[in-house]
């Protein structure tokens, strides 16, 4: 019989800069009130599905990890191994980190701010050492152990978090789930549509359409090469996943 392995992701929770409808990219935000909610909503849909696991990934970004912990605390698994990596961060915004979305939408074309999110290849700016929040990301100490300054992006693509986030996948994830353990992967909007793409093998254009909701899981069966045998399915009902969506693909109030 061929061998079939399960992964399951979530997005964070609300930030209180998705709140606020900030580009945030590797800016630190922290969950807000609704996000931390969210998280627990999140372990709940985990546990009514009967889910545990055995190992979790995560990125360097508190929002990313706070979920997580509320999370684990709360489906009764507050020990497990948990790996952080810079690799699984979301995708740098660049010059835009700390702008409102829809004030930069106002000034540069919904369309163009369409393409900065959501095109597969297209960076937005890059951000300059004059940037209000270039300090907070360069000096940020949780970086610091893995990536010298320089090393730090100064904007990236869909494209290029792809090609950080899949060597990843390969040579710290992919292993794990191969040796049979249930592993959880709580990060970001656009590390995880990375992670979807590869495993879902999707093409360029497809992937541009995905907006993933915050906090609501989703997990994928695999074959035998990690592909994924069916598309994503999450852990809520169509209309809220639909909701969801469509709030995260807006460029927002
Ligand atoms: O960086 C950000 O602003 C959001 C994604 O924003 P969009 O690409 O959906 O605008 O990332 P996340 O909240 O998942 O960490």
């Amino acid at each position: 019989m061929t061998r079939q392995y399960r992964v399951v992701m979530v997005r964070h929770g609300e930030s209180e800069w998705n709140l606020q409808n900030l580009f945030c990219g590797w800016y630190d935000a922290k969950l807000s009130d609704i996000g931390r909610e969210e998280a627990h909503a999140s372990a709940k849909m985990l546990q009514e599905a009967g889910l545990e696991f055995d190992v979790c990934h995560t990125s360097l970004l508190s929002r990313a990890n706070d979920t997580l912990d509320v999370i684990l605390r709360e489906i009764g698994q507050p020990n497990l191994p948990i790996y952080k990596s810079w690799r699984l961060n979301e995708r740098h915004y660049g010059a835009l980190t700390g702008f409102n979305k829809l004030q930069t939408a106002q000034k540069y074309g919904a369309e163009q701010v369409q393409i900065w999110r959501r095109s597969y290849d297209i960076p937005p700016p890059p951000i300059e050492e004059d940037h209000k929040y270039y300090s907070a990301i360069v000096s940020n100490p949780k970086f610091a152990q893995d990536l010298s300054k320089d090393e730090i992006p100064k904007t990236e693509s869909l494209k290029t978090t792809l090609q950080r986030v899949i060597p990843y996948w390969e040579d710290v994830i992919a292993p794990q789930i191969r040796q049979g353990k249930r592993v959880l992967i709580v990060t970001h909007g656009t590390s995880l549509r990375g992670l979807v793409k590869h495993v879902q093998q999707m093409s360029d254009e497809a992937i541009q359409k995905l907006n993933l909701p915050n906090a609501i899981p989703f997990y994928y069966d695999l074959d035998e090469n990690l592909r994924a045998v069916r598309p994503l399915r999450f852990l809520a009902d169509e209309e809220t996943v639909r909701r969801e969506m469509e709030k995260v693909a807006s460029i927002g109030k």
